[in-house]
């Protein structure tokens, strides 16, 4: 199958019953989730909470101690090349290398990715994250919010079906957060891939994610609407509602 090809399925991530155990600590238990197509899905939980293992899983970083990860119907563990082929990832903490330029940067992961036509898809990705001017600068120089825009390139050269952002705004202003978010929500409506973000900030994930995850100790607690969801619970915002499984994770059935 090549990329091109649509896929039958509809969810461009399973996550079943994952589990994932560090000695005596379980940091993910029985997890379920799907994630759709065009589908932009928050990740939300208390530091500690698994989120970060959990991604690591969903990429094959680290290796599940049960339970299965498909992208785009693909089990990772079985073949994993195949199912990182169809994702990538941005986050703050995972910096493009600094002394390489712009170009220089899209063009070392376009080849790691196997990117055809790469010279056309770097440029076409130049123009549409505003990086034109930036094509020659290299990447250590640039403000945080350019480097974000370039991760975010960079994250967008092999088209994948699955896009996975840790904390993509963490570090911005304002504005420029904003800006960022309305260019993802637009990759998300053009481009059809299916999103898993994780954030602390609940307004920014009630503005963007079309659904949430709320987890805490490992666990999967809430999900749904981020705009409807507090309501459910009792609570006046998503943050209200973040606080309290945060602080009271026993109500929301942690403890099972
Ligand atoms: N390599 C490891 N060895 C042992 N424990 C670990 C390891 N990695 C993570 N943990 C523990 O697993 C739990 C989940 O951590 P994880 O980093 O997934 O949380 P998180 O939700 O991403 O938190 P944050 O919001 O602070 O980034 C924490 O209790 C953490 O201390």
């Amino acid at each position: 199958m090549t990329l091109a090809e649509p896929s039958r399925k509809t969810s461009v991530l399973s996550v079943r019953a994952l589990h994932k155990r560090y000695g005596e600590l379980v940091a993910v238990e029985e997890l379920s989730f799907e994630v759709g197509r065009g589908e932009i899905v928050g990740l939300l939980g208390p530091n500690g909470a698994g989120k970060t293992t959990t991604i690591n899983m969903v990429l094959g970083v680290l290796q599940p101690s049960a339970g299965q990860v498909l992208v785009d119907g693909i089990d990772v563990a079985r073949r994993r090349e195949a199912a990182l082929a169809r994702t990538n990832f941005a986050a703050v903490y995972a910096p493009l290398p600094g002394n390489l330029t712009v170009w220089q940067n899209l063009r070392y992961f376009g080849l790691i990715y196997g990117v055809r036509g790469l010279p056309a898809r770097i440029e076409a990705l130049l123009r549409q994250f505003s990086l034109e001017r930036f094509r020659d600068t290299r990447c250590g120089l640039l403000s945080s919010g350019e480097q974000t825009r370039v991760c975010l390139a960079k994250a967008m050269l092999n088209r994948p079906p699955l896009l996975l952002l840790d904390e993509p705004t963490a570090s911005l202003d304002p504005a420029t957060a904003q800006d960022i978010r309305q260019l993802i929500r637009r990759l998300a409506r053009e481009e059809g891939g299916g999103i898993l973000w994780t954030s602390h900030n609940m307004g920014e994930v009630e503005e963007v994610c079309d659904r949430v995850l709320l987890m805490s100790r490992g666990r999967l607690l809430l999900q749904g609407d981020p705009r409807t969801l507090p309501r459910e619970h009792g609570a006046g915002s998503l943050e209200e509602l973040f606080i309290r499984v945060a602080r009271e994770p026993l109500q929301f059935g942690a403890g099972r």
